[in-house]
């Protein structure tokens, strides 16, 4: 079975790299923009073209596994991790960057057998950056190995993080505590990508010493979730328990000082889980 997961990752990383050609191509042009739960939830017709590439090629070379892609689900495909092998696909992590051509702008595939992450690709496509990790051996950009930060200080630490696509003021109101109270630790700085996979990936490079955010998706994360631990960093919930990638929160970093720290100061929310059976009308 071990050979199978390495001729999935390997067809991941190729599609990737053919994705990113798209959405390269497209910045060229005109993005129609569309809107998805709300007036800041954007998606534009790469995304759809972009998981549309991804999960047809997936489909003829490996017929009975399963999906969870962000523009299928937005679209009314259902949101469950089975313990079946599973492609978790988020076509461009960081539409709205996309949109305004802020130049952090990724492609996204994880691989979960039996709900645990078996390899992951994120492909930051305007840095030319190809992070990629399979479960036991380590992650990689372009080929070279990655390794976490070994400052365990939290007053010494760059965090990152995002403000989210919500804008109920209540959310706002715990993301701008979160922030204030991390800040205020002090750490040295706080910085965001604008896109998740790229943020866990700063951390597995020991650019930043952790990530944390509320309200993100299982797409947005789970390649980024084994390029972190492979890179030497670990996970965890929001409050310090183990990491649910359901669940919509995260904190990933390089260390368990640095994580366990970082929850204190969280103002935690549970947003609905991805695998929320859909609200009756
Ligand atoms: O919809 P997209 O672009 O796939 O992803 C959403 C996202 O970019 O928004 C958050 C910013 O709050 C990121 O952390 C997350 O990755
Ligand atoms: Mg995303
Ligand atoms: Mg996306």
């Amino acid at each position: 079975m071990a050979d199978d997961w390495q001729n999935a990752m390997d067809h991941a990383v190729a599609l990737a790299r053919r994705a990113g050609e798209v959405v390269r191509e497209a910045l060229q042009h005109d993005r129609k923009v569309m809107t998805k739960s709300c007036s800041v939830d954007l998606v534009t017709q790469t995304d759809q073209k972009v998981e549309t590439l991804i999960i047809q090629s997936v489909k003829e070379k490996f017929p009975t596994h399963r999906f969870i892609g962000e523009e299928s689900v937005a679209a009314g495909e259902v949101c469950v991790l089975t313990d079946s092998p599973t492609w978790i696909i988020d076509p461009i992590d960081g539409t709205t960057n996309f949109v305004h051509a802020f130049p952090f702008v990724a492609v996204s595939i994880g691989f979960s057998v039996n709900k645990q992450m078996q390899f992951g690709v994120v492909y930051s496509c305007l840095e030319d950056k190809m992070y990629t990790a399979r479960r036991g051996n380590g992650a990689f950009c372009n080929g070279e190995p990655l390794q976490v930060s070994q400052q365990e200080d939290v007053k010494q630490s760059m965090i990152a993080t995002e403000f989210g696509s919500s804008r109920d003021p209540e959310v706002v109101d715990k993301i701008f505590s979160s922030l204030r109270n991390i800040l205020c630790i002090p750490v040295h700085g706080v910085r965001g990508a604008g896109t998740a996979a790229v943020n866990m990936c700063l951390v597995a490079s020991g650019c930043v010493e952790a990530y944390y955010e509320m309200g993100i998706h299982v797409w947005d994360v789970a390649a980024g979730s084994l390029i972190v631990s492979e890179a030497g960093g670990v996970l965890m919930d929001v409050d310090g328990g183990e990491l649910d990638l359901m669940s919509r929160r995260i904190v990933a970093a390089n260390s368990r000082t640095v994580a366990e720290r970082l929850v204190i100061e969280i103002d935690a929310f549970s947003p609905p889980r991805d695998d929320a059976p859909p609200l009756k009308p």
